[in-house]
């Protein structure tokens, strides 16, 4: 089992609130970890700390050698340009040669079935294609690690299933996903393993199908069973 990255006993604060406490977590290559919990629990403030965006004010994190991350957010955030001037700029920041990024986005947008829409204006585009085209542009990067914060919350029921097939051709190229959801349905489509937060801890941490079981459940994290029931209730 490779790790490709760690948290170990981590704190992180936003201002003079510690938001997150001890947080311990390990992600290994091809685990697709679902981020479970009440709004405010702490999920996006543990992508954007496993993504780099925060620093934890105590504890360690640890990224293997190399691993090349990107991050997806609930509201795709495009800039004014074309759709292929927004992918190429993200690959030219991440310091991908020219002649590479030209083979690059047309690739990346073929794989969400955007091949067509490369000179289009990005914001003229329904939320569900900007959607897909953030999704290229996190392909684009070929991640080892992709973060999604709710990448589904803002879509109706086509687009959710268009971004959720996404995911899985990710997952099945190999990529590593650690997405936030709170839609237990898709985590039991797409997670191997479940992580639950309350109030900025880690109660829970388990391999989908035990998290699912309500008596292994409740053995492990009354808080996290508490909150499965009122999700299915
Ligand atoms: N910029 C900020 N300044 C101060 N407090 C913040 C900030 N961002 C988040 N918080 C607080 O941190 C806590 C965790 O927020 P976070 O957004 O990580 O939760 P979440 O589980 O992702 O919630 P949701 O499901 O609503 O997206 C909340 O109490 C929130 O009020």
């Amino acid at each position: 089992m490779t790790v490709l990255l760690e948290l170990v006993d981590v704190d992180v604060a936003i201002g003079p609130a510690t938001i997150l406490r001890g947080i311990q977590l390990q992600v290994q290559r091809e685990d697709r970890v679902a981020l479970i919990g009440a709004n405010g629990s702490g999920k996006s403030t543990l992508l954007r700390t496993l993504h780099g965006l925060l620093k934890p004010v105590r504890g360690l994190q640890s990224t293997a050698f190399g691993a090349r991350q990107a991050m997806v957010f609930q509201r795709p955030f495009l800039l004014r340009t074309t759709v292929a001037r927004n992918l190429a700029l993200g690959l030219r920041l991440a310091g991908v040669p020219p002649h590479e990024i030209a083979a690059r986005v047309p690739d990346a947008l073929a794989r969400v079935g955007l091949a067509d829409i490369g000179e289009r204006h990005a914001r003229h585009l329904s939320v569900g294609q900007q959607q897909r085209v953030a999704f290229a542009r996190a392909w684009a990067l070929r991640p080892d690690l992709l973060f999604l914060d709710e990448p589904t919350a803002s879509l109706d029921p086509p687009a959710k299933r268009e971004i959720e097939s996404l995911m899985a051709t990710f997952a099945e190229a190999g990529t590593t996903m650690v997405f936030a959801s709170h839609n237990l349905g898709q985590v039991k489509r797409l997670a191997t393993r479940v992580v639950y937060l309350e109030r900025g801890r880690l109660l829970a941490d388990l391999p989908v199908a035990a998290f699912f079981d309500h008596d292994r459940l409740r053995e492990v994290s009354r808080e996290a069973d508490l909150f499965l029931q009122g999700e299915m209730a």
